[in-house]
Formats: structure tokens, sequence, C-alpha cells
């Protein structure tokens, strides 16, 4: 099997037949010449009886906490790392069903299947070979991995290539990642193990323990919406239903808006902490140039009403919400993959 190159060149991706991104919350898969194919939750559930697979992605996720004791349902994808390979293969087989096959067949031509894959920054070698594991049992006979931030900055077609700062926030499931490039590169970056699910959980938490509630995940988004929504003055409420923590009964509880917004502020404040960071290590013209053009914001998190407008206030900076946040990385991985992205070197953070 051919090593993998963690900064590989552009006429090396150009090589690639697909480009995937396999995150804690969703799958992506994008195809050379058939565009974005896969879009689904990182999801499996199957029977413990036999072993045999019943459900990913989408049908898979509706089973969670509904599914009899015969009936595991499994997120092979963590912490921005696949923590079961053999599931996250069988997942991806199932999701690409003969799509795959198909393309294989076209490009029958090209010695060696290749694919690319977006992984985290700074992820950890174990995290590396386990993408690369997860490839091969799908036929990949090589693997070039680029950095999430670099494909997801191309992906909201920001001028990366150009000697000028570009500032992106990748929040995602699990992980929220940041970075300041430059020329191609990485000038200062970060990872912090904080994503929506985190932000979510701060307001699960804030539930049960002040009103006594268990609040189902489903009911988590309906909130934001509420924390999004401009107050017009007085103190906003919203109505959330849970299971009562002690009766186990179905109730609502009225919840006053800015106190949820306070819950959500600890895993807020890391997202921030990395910022900050990152800012701090970047030449002050490179700053200069970040004042007007401001934060690129992407990753699924981005679509969280009021997310931006949070950053903004914390920041003193222009916050864009890049559109279709959640696909960046993958489509931005696509157009290399495709050559549709301007000559430049990839290269790993700047010395
Ligand atoms: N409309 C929405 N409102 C609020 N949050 C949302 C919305 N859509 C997606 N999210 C959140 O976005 C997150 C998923 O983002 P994304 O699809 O980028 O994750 P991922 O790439 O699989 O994760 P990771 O990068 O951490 O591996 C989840 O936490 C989800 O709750």
């Amino acid at each position: 099997m051919t090593p993998t190159a963690l900064y590989p060149t552009l006429g090396q991706l150009r090589r690639c037949t697909m480009a995937v991104d396999i995150g804690a919350a969703r799958t992506r898969v994008y195809l050379r010449g058939g565009g974005l194919v896969v879009d689904e939750p990182s999801v499996a559930a199957i029977d413990t009886r036999t072993g045999a697979l019943i459900a990913v992605g989408k049908r898979a996720e509706t089973m969670f906490g509904r599914t009899p004791d015969h009936i595991r349902v499994a997120r092979p994808v963590a912490g921005g790392a696949v923590v079961d390979i053999e599931m996250a293969q069988r997942m991806l087989r199932h999701v690409l069903g003969g799509k795959l096959g198909r393309r294989w067949m076209r490009l029958r031509g090209s010695p060696v299947m290749r694919a690319a894959v977006c992984m985290p920054h700074g992820s950890a070698p174990i995290a590396r070979r386990a993408a690369v594991e997860t490839m091969y049992g799908l036929g990949a006979r090589r693997v070039e991995m680029v950095d999430t931030l670099i494909s997801a900055a191309v992906g909201c077609g920001l001028p990366v290539e150009h000697p000028e700062a570009t500032m992106i926030v990748v929040c995602g499931a699990g992980t929220t990642q940041v970075a300041v490039l430059s020329l191609g590169s990485l000038v200062a970056a970060e990872t912090v193990p904080v994503g929506g699910d985190a932000i979510d959980r701060a307001v699960v938490d804030h539930l049960r323990s002040n009103h006594a509630l268990m609040l189902p995940s489903q009911s988590v988004r309906p909130l934001h919406q509420a924390l999004g929504a401009p107050t017009a003055g007085g103190t906003a409420t919203t109505e959330v239903y849970g299971r009562d923590v002690a009766s186990g009964l179905a109730r609502s509880v009225m919840v006053e808006t800015e106190v949820v917004r306070s819950a959500m502020r600890p895993p807020l404040n890391a997202v921030l902490d990395a910022i900050t960071s990152v800012l701090r290590r970047c030449a002050p013209d490179l700053v200069a140039d970040l004042g007007d053009r401001g934060i690129m914001l992407a990753g699924g998190s981005a679509h969280m009403p009021g997310l931006d407008l949070m950053l903004r206030e914390a920041t003193n900076m222009p916050v864009n919400v890049a559109p279709n946040p959640d696909t960046v990385a993958v489509r931005g991985l696509g157009a290399m993959i495709e050559g549709k992205v301007r000559p430049m070197v990839l290269s790993p953070l700047m010395a």
C-alpha cells in the first residue's frame, strides 16, 4: 500500500476520485465528476444478535433512544476521529451504494484508486491512521489527507493563496477549528474539543439541574430558534417539553432565553479563547487585514441562530456565515480534486 501524504500537492489531489469528510455528526462524500453524493448522519444501527446492519444515516439516527435491547445504534466517529473502523467502513459502503462502483469502473484507466480525506487540524497520528484504514476498506489504495481548515477555507471561496490574512472558524459537532491563513498556509491555528454538541449539552444540563427536566435531543433545535430571535424588550421566555426527572412523566417549563444563553457561555468561551489565542500568534499586519475582512464562520453549528452575533459581540470583528456552512470542507476538497483551485502550495503551519 502506498504511504499517505499529509500535505499533498494539488497535482496529487487531482488524481483522487473522491473527497471524504467523515465527521462526528455527518459523513460527506464528493465524487469527481459527480459532486456531493452523500451527506448523511454518521450513524449505524446493528442487530447485536446477528451482526447485521439494520440502518445507516438518517434512518439510523431516528432510532436513537427508541430501540429494543438487541439493536445498537452507534456513532463510529467521535472527537474528530474514526473510533470504530469496521463500522465506519460498513456505513460508508452502504451510503455510497452503487455510486462508487460505477465511478471506479469509469476511471479504470487510473492505476491506483485514490481518495482525499479532510482531517481536523492537529489530529493525532492514530486518528490519521484510522481514516486511512477506513478508506482502504472501501478499495482505495492511496489516501491523501488535507487539513480541514484549508479545505474549508477553499470551500468558502476565501482567497487563501493571496498574501493577505483570512480567518476561518469551523464549528462542527465535536470540535471547533480556528485558523488564520495567508499564501496557502496556516499562519496560526487551533482546535478545541468543543462544538455544537457541547453547546447543546450545556443547555440540556442546565434544564436538568435547574428545572428537573430531561430534554430530548430533538427539542434543543427549537430552543436555538428562540435564542436567535430578536427580543423586543423585556424578558423573552420559551416553552420546552421534556420528561420530569423524578416522576418520568412528560411536562413543560417556561425558560428565560437569557438564562439559557448564559448556560451556553462556558463552551462558547472555549471557542472565543481559541480565536484570541490564534489572533495573538499573528503579526499585526495580518490582524489589521482581518479587521476589515472579519471572520468566516463555517461548520454545521454556524446554522445555530445567534452564534455569529455572539462571536461578533465578543470579538468586535465582522462575522460572515459561509453559504452552506456545513459542507464547505468537503466541497473545498472536491474543488481540489476537480482541479478547480488556483495553483498554490498547501503547507502546514508557517514556522
Ligand atoms: N440548524 C441548526 N441549528 C443549530 N445547530 C445545528 C443546525 N444544523 C446543524 N447544527 C449543529 O451542527 C453540528 C454538526 O456540524 P457538522 O455537520 O459540521 O459536524 P461534523 O463535521 O460531523 O463534526 P466534527 O467536525 O466535529 O467532526 C451539530 O452539533 C448540530 O447540532
